[in-house]
């Protein structure tokens, strides 16, 4: 923090109070109740804007009133004028405020949701109010933290009923005086005002920025327990969200039956996707270095420049957004990300300076001046010569710009000439008009659909959200296709849908390389990569072992949400054949070219989106070898034996879900960076009568450390074939790679 305290400038106050700060301005209220506007804390909802608070809360307050009569008798009394059990000492304050209306954004999300049933459907409050729990707005609490809420809020507990009060930068553990900032039903937030006693496991951040960027907020605890915390977060939300509870205690079981036989108590691992650790969830499989690990990294242009805790100064910089803000930067230049690797934060300064040098301008709303709006660096370690193992000598940087403009394109050239002159390894830059988010469009306010996201990192106005291209007040197109790429920021990054214009090569060449697994992969600026390359390789040997592949590379694997082919390439040499289904064109033309670069030839990618393949799958004839163009394009897919499904934070739709029940795959491996819609997606596939799934492992990968990030990989397999597998076992142990192979070719349901 010493940094903000140095930095000697003009400055003009805007009225955003700080984050939690002691007076919080409209602005910032605002906020609040933009974050639960609309939502309906189901899981259902998680994938159109739902946060885990709120499901959390609900689950809390459902387990609440199921456990002891004398709490439901409290929850009811909470209802009448004199049942304050726990605020009788402080007077309560009732809102004379008019309830506000909820935006139109949040009904329109609504109206779209057709993930179908929740499995535990209770709504929440459409807006926060200053009071109406067993706390209210302004009380100062002395709160434990029980646990963290997957979005890196600590869980307090307040006793004695356990309302739930969600306090930022919290660690479990930790002591904390906070001050209530908002109340709903069900919990309430609050912002901490000091650490009575800290984590025993907290260090001191590394980061000068920690704290008000939003991007890394488990940076102050060491490193073992964020993954501790992270493996607790995934089996809470299995158990809670997917209803998961016995499924992972049979897990845990078989687990502790393993360990008793091995007589030396060591873990599991029976090849299904890694240990067990307690309760059913494997031990989270962490980074071997937790810093320089993102591969990229999108910073945002704006003529508001953010000077923590409270100031604003108006002046062109580039850096990540303030948390809960769309146009309001963190300027992170001066001592770079500690995410990014070092080159490319000295790449981000130089080109902050060149760009200003050249005249351009931040985009500003609402004068409608200015053309930039976010600069994008992704790197990669370089193509490796076919046949090379060693590593490659030098890596590769490509820039692209996000503009508002086409106009801009022409100042931006010499700016790309100027940084490929001084940076040798910055293979291209790239530049794209991009999509306005619709608040600027319509020139209403600073906050995102959805609600405020916090640090650009983590989502930021999600792309696409809206859209204009010129004119203010035009009618935004409809939301694109999530492209699963929350943690990287969005349109040139993430690419599908967004509304924006092509793609305009500036310097050199527009994609860059990189490599995982002994595999090369071309990587565009409009197809999604992993973000954490090393940790990537973790991530696909994992699920090389959850596919099980037989001997004999007899199985077809599809790869559904495939981007550039990664994970089937990984699995091309063990199987027969490979299908990837991703929606994104660029990526589907890297996954090919993906395919020629490493020399493999059993893999086809199909450009289509999984929703409309079960369709055709069942008016499809299914024994083909393997899709032909025609077929290609129509979306067909063979039968598979081995199913990927790696979709985006949404998760999967219900025509995705069904076409895993119905498509005979004997398993699948559901690889997910959203936890919570996957607990969703698990419960539909593995619960109640008929489901045609049992699960079989858990294995959190830890992708993103210091974030709340987690992805986890699970691994479902067909209960009719256990039940098949526990009556022939022998039979099966012998089966002839050929026969199997004739199984595995059949039509549709042949396995079922
Ligand atoms: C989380 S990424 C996974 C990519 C890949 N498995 C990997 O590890 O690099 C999700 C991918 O799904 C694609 N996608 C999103 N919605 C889709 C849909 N409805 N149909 C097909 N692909 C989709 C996105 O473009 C993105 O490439």
């Amino acid at each position: 923090m010493q940094y903000f305290k140095s930095r000697a400038v003009s400055v003009s106050h805007v009225g955003l109070a700080p984050p939690g700060g002691p007076s919080r301005s409209a602005a910032s209220s605002r906020t609040n109740r933009h974050d639960v506007v609309g939502c309906t804390a189901t899981a259902q909802n998680l994938s159109s804007g739902c946060t885990i608070f709120q499901l959390w809360a609900l689950t809390r307050s459902q387990e609440r009133l199921q456990s002891t009569t004398a709490i439901r008798d409290s929850q009811k009394a909470g209802r009448t004028s004199n049942s304050r059990s726990n605020v009788d000492a402080v007077p309560q304050k009732r809102s004379s405020r008019p309830r506000p209306r909820r935006p139109k954004h949040a009904q329109q999300q609504q109206q779209q949701q057709t993930s179908g049933s929740a499995p535990s459907p209770s709504p929440l409050p459409e807006a926060p109010s200053r009071s109406g729990g067993p706390v209210h707005v302004g009380q100062e609490l002395e709160l434990e933290c029980a646990r963290l809420a997957l979005e890196g809020k600590g869980v307090c507990l307040l006793p004695p009923t356990g309302f739930v009060v969600l306090v930022e930068r919290t660690l479990p553990g930790e002591h904390v005086r906070a001050e209530v900032v908002s109340v709903r039903r069900g919990y309430a937030e609050a912002r901490k005002l000091a650490s009575l006693s800290p984590h025993r496991n907290a260090v001191p951040p590394p980061c000068p920025y920690f704290g008000p960027c939003g991007g890394c907020t488990l940076q102050s605890l060491q490193y073992e327990a964020q993954l501790q915390e992270k493996r607790n977060q995934v089996e809470q939300t299995l158990r809670r969200v997917g209803r998961l509870g016995p499924s992972l205690d049979q897990l845990a079981a078989e687990a502790a039956a393993c360990r008793r036989d091995d007589d030396g108590g060591g873990e599991s691992n029976g090849g299904d996707g890694g240990s067990r650790a307690g309760g059913g969830v494997a031990a989270a499989a962490g980074c071997q270095d937790p810093f320089a690990y993102r591969n990229k990294m999108m910073f945002h242009f704006s003529t508001k420049c953010w000077l923590p805790p409270d100031m604003v100064e108006e002046r062109p910089c580039l850096g990540l957004l303030r948390p809960g803000t769309a146009d309001v930067v963190l300027p992170v230049v001066q001592h770079g990300c500690k995410l990014q690797g070092a080159e490319a934060n000295v790449l981000l300064a130089r080109a902050e300076q060149l760009v200003l040098e050249q005249g351009l301008l931040p985009y500003n709303h609402p004068s409608g001046k200015g053309t930039l709006k976010h600069l994008i660096i992704r790197s990669g370690s370089g193509a490796r010569p076919a046949g090379s193992v060693a590593p490659v000598a030098a890596g590769e940087l490509l820039i692209g710009f996000g503009v508002t403009h086409g106009s801009a394109m022409k100042q931006l050239k010499p700016v790309a000439e100027a940084l490929g002159g001084e940076f040798p390894n910055l293979v291209g830059v790239v530049a794209q008009v991009v999509a306005l988010p619709q608040p600027f469009a319509r020139g209403t306010a600073a906050v995102p659909p959805g609600g405020l996201q916090r640090g650009s990192r983590d989502r930021g106005p999600r792309h696409g959200d809206g859209a204009r291209k010129d004119a203010p007040g035009s009618q935004p197109p409809p939301p694109p296709a999530d492209n699963g790429d929350a943690l990287d920021g969005e349109d040139l990054a993430g690419g599908t849908g967004t509304g924006a214009g092509p793609v305009t090569l500036l310097y050199g060449t527009p994609y860059i390389h990189d490599n995982v697994g002994g595999l090369t992969f071309r990587i565009s600026p409009g197809s999604f990569f992993q973000t954490n390359s090393r940790q990537a390789e973790v991530l696909y040997d994992i699920v090389r072992r959850a596919a099980a592949l037989r001997p004999g590379a007899v199985d077809t694997v599809l790869d559904l949400y495939c981007g550039t082919g990664t994970i089937g390439l990984s699995l091309a040499a063990d199987c027969r054949r490979v299908v990837g289904v991703e929606v994104a064109d660029t990526a589907v033309e890297d996954a090919r070219s993906n395919a020629s670069l490493n020399s493999i030839d059993n893999a086809t990618f199909v450009c289509a989106d999984v929703d409309t393949i079960q369709r055709n799958l069942l008016a499809a004839t299914l024994e083909e070898p393997a899709p032909t163009a025609a077929t290609a394009t129509s979306g067909v897919v063979p039968a598979p034996d081995v199913v990927i499904v790696d979709p985006a934070r949404g998760g999967l739709s219900l025509d995705a879900a069904a076409f895993l029940s119905r498509c005979g795959a004997r398993r699948v491996v559901y690889v997910s960076c959203n936890v919570a819609t996957q607990a969703r997606d698990l419960d539909r596939l593995c619960n109640g009568p008929g489901a045609p799934f049992r699960l079989v492992s858990v294995q959190p990968v830890d992708m993103f450390p210091h974030t709340d990030h987690v992805e986890v990989v699970t691994v479902l397999e067909r209960r009719e074939l256990q039940l098949a597998a526990t009556a022939t076992a022998t039979a099966t142990a012998t089966t002839a790679p050929a026969a199997a192979a004739a199984t595995s070719s059949g039509a549709l349901g042949s396995v079922v």
